[in-house]
């Protein structure tokens, strides 16, 4: 660890990097010395330094310059700085700055031991810090992206996405919030001849419409207050990728031109700019909206919405595909017990049983939240009604006595009936039972279609 530990010494005074210099060398680690804050900066631009020891008072640039300097172009850099016994309040002006510690001259050599030991364990805790959080980005971004394909309309809703992939022809994404339109965009991406091409995401209803304007079309400096630089858009990122612009119904009539014509021109100008930028790219747009109703109610123009509708896939709600929901369900716990550590083992029938006679209004994004909920509350090794009881506002835990076998059955027949959408063949087979068989309980226990 030392030996690879590179340090660098500024300070104006020859004897003070010498000193310095020796003591590190002997402790292990390697170290180079320069004479003023520009020599530093000019040495960090061919390799950066793990640790840097700033002298506060020198000619020039001094240690707090040089601290910001360093630390813009290595924010991660750890900076000790070097203060005689006067100026203490300069250092603790320093820390505030970003600086980790400071040292007082003159050295006490074991002081000298002891700070490098501190500073390297604090290094190490920090890097431990950003490993964890990048898995647990990675770990959320799976969640994300892994998609659950079971019940046959999302096996069909798959197939699509397979077969339009290749082709460049926008596509309009249709569903209820929560069905999952995101993801089956990102699924379009993946299967595209553009897979390792940017995937560019707009939230166009989450914007104002002259933000969503620089954002999609970017900005030259000065276009308007606050425009201190050029900035690229969305449009021009996804240059040899794919845009997609989720909540296209929120657009007004004036962004729809804007950007029918730069589909059609497949080059746009920057807001202020005169100089026409030239993007390719695969649309994909998403609403929860009807559209054409929209355009009969003239908030929606026509013209744009055959552009973005060349293809078109419709997500269907979760309750018109409740086989999906034990599945989901399953996909989502397996997640939460890695997140969270807990222990658990699965759901039980009635539980799943109250899953399916659901109707899912927020579809699966509050299946997701639902079982995110469950897992944090649960105490035994099954998620059970307990745990859902917030699901049906009249059931009431303490009351449910064991249950019946004749009651089990029919729990158990009408959740395996809503998870496939009341279709007998379909049920019988996940019962294990022939459609007679399952017809004549279904008569003997009166179970009717909510
Ligand atoms: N088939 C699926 N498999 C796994 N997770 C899914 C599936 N469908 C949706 N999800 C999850 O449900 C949540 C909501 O999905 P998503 O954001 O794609 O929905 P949406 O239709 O785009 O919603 P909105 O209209 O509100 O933007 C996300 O966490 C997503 O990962």
């Amino acid at each position: 660890m030392r030996l690879s530990t590179r340090i660098m010494v500024v300070d104006d005074e020859e004897t003070i990097c010498e000193a310095l210099s020796a003591w590190f060398a002997k402790d292990g680690y390697q170290v180079e010395t320069a004479s003023s804050g520009f020599d530093a900066l000019a040495r960090v631009e061919d390799s950066a330094f793990d640790v840097y020891l700033l002298d506060i008072k020198m000619p020039g640039m001094d240690g707090i310059e040089l601290l910001s300097r360093l630390k813009e172009k290595q924010p991660d850099a750890m900076v000790i700085m070097i203060t005689a016994h006067g100026s203490i309040q300069t250092a603790v002006e320093a820390m505030k700055l970003g600086a980790s510690d400071y040292l007082c001259k003159p050295f006490d050599p074991d002081e000298l031991s002891l700070l490098m030991e501190r500073i390297m364990a604090t290094k190490a805790l920090k890097e431990e810090n950003l490993a964890l959080r990048e898995q647990l980005m990675d770990h959320q971004a799976s969640l994300h992206h892994a998609m659950v394909i079971h019940s046959e309309p999302m096996q069909k809703v798959f197939a699509t996405i397979k077969e339009i992939g290749p082709s460049l022809a926008p596509v309009l994404i249709t569903g209820e919030t929560g069905v999952g339109k995101d993801l089956v965009a990102r699924a379009i991406q993946q299967q595209s001849l553009r897979s390792e091409g940017p995937f560019i995401a707009v939230n166009c209803g989450a914007l104002t419409e002259s933000i969503l304007e620089s954002e999609l079309f970017g900005h030259e400096r000065g276009a308007f207050t606050g425009a201190v630089k050029t900035r690229r858009g969305r449009l021009e990122m996804a240059d040899n990728g794919t845009l997609f612009l989720d909540e296209i119904g929120e657009i007004s009539s004036k962004m729809q031109i804007s950007l029918l014509r730069a589909l059609e021109e497949k080059q746009f100008l920057r807001v202020g700019g005169s100089q026409p930028v030239k993007s390719e790219f695969r649309l994909i747009s998403a609403t929860h909206q009807n559209l054409p109703r929209l355009i009969r109610e003239h908030r929606f123009r026509e013209d744009f919405f055959y552009r973005i509708n060349v293809i078109s896939l419709q997500i269907p709600p979760l309750r018109e595909r409740l086989e999906d929901v034990p599945v989901l369900a399953d996909h989502f716990l397996k997640h939460y017990v890695e997140e969270t550590g807990k222990f658990l083992e699965g759901f039980t029938q009635r539980a799943i049983g109250m899953l399916t006679a659901y109707r899912w209004p927020g579809n699966v994004r509050e299946l997701r939240n639902v079982i995110e909920r469950a897992v944090v509350i649960a105490r035994g090794r099954m998620i059970g009604a307990r745990e859902l009881t917030f699901l049906n506002p009249e059931a009431d835990v303490c009351n449910m006595g064991p249950l019946t076998l004749r009651d089990m059955e029919i729990n158990h027949i009408h959740a395996a009936l809503a998870a496939c959408n009341w279709n007998i063949s379909r049920a019988a087979k996940q019962l294990g039972i022939d459609r007679s068989t399952l017809r004549r309980k279904i008569k003997r226990h009166q179970i009717n279609r909510p």
